[in-house]
């Protein structure tokens, strides 16, 4: 089956209104691409960007974050229903930076996807394992209890609406990327698990690789078969190198 590439800049918790301006200015520029090309700011800049992208359909928009609750007294966090109001496509759910540093277990995680199904948004699963899970050889059972948690939830048909992220934990902003033989290895194993509950499901579901790609490693990467795009951190910073990005996958 082919299956869109998908090339996705995580900006985290950087920029001004200044210096999103001038990137995205900079990535409007860019000549079409077969790819989908998205982009992910903080909160405060999904409207500035929106706004900048309003004329161009090029560029598709992702919040990196959404409460698992519908609404109410939960101070500091966004519902799914308040990123109706933007042109958001996607979100990203359980990044491993929220996963290590805010504490959202596999369970949160699930909710997050929940709430986010049930408002026509496209969740961007991340998951993916640490250094020390890597050398005990836990690597699958680790992506596969993660996407499990989301399964026993809502479904192997959920995936019909989920993208997922690899994103070994290890490589994330290290500059020490998995090879794209080492990526693959597991974005197999992730569509073969999924396989078990639906062939078809699997076939279809978008696996993106994360986690310290460049310009320069990103084709080696695009050339796998079951690598259908990044989900770019620190380079996805820069227009110049995004978008060599956005250009290695065709
Ligand atoms: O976390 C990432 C994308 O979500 C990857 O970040 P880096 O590309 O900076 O390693």
């Amino acid at each position: 089956m082919i299956r869109q590439k998908i090339v996705a800049g995580n900006w985290k918790m950087n920029g001004s209104v200044e210096s999103i301006t001038a990137l995205v200015t900079d990535l409007l520029k860019a000549d079409s691409s077969n790819s989908e090309v998205v982009v992910s700011p903080s909160f405060p800049y999904l409207h500035l960007v929106s706004t900048l992208c309003a004329q161009n359909d090029q560029i598709k928009l992702a919040a990196q974050n959404v409460s698992d609750k519908a609404s109410g007294a939960f101070t500091g966090e966004v519902s799914a229903s308040m990123l109706e109001d933007f042109a958001v496509k996607y979100v990203l759910v359980g990044h491993s930076e929220r996963r290590s540093l805010y504490g959202e277990t596999d369970d949160v995680v699930a909710l997050k996807v929940q709430s986010l199904i049930n408002k026509d948004f496209i969740p961007m699963l991340c998951i993916g394992e640490t250094l020390e899970e890597r050398e005990a050889g836990q690597t699958l059972a680790v992506c596969e209890r993660q996407i499990k948690a989301v399964l026993d939830l809502l479904g192997v048909e959920a995936f019909n609406r989920i993208v997922i992220a690899y994103e070994p934990v290890w490589a994330i902003g290290t500059g020490l990327s998995a090879t794209a033989e080492q990526a693959q290895a597991v974005h197999s194993g992730i569509r073969a698990f999924l396989a078990s509950f639906s062939e078809s499901v699997a076939q279809r579901v978008q696996i993106l690789y994360g986690g310290s790609v460049k310009a320069s490693s990103s084709r080696d990467l695009f050339a796998m078969p079951d690598i259908d795009g990044a989900l770019v951190g620190g380079a996805s910073l820069d227009a110049k190198e995004f978008l060599e990005i956005v250009k290695a996958a065709g």
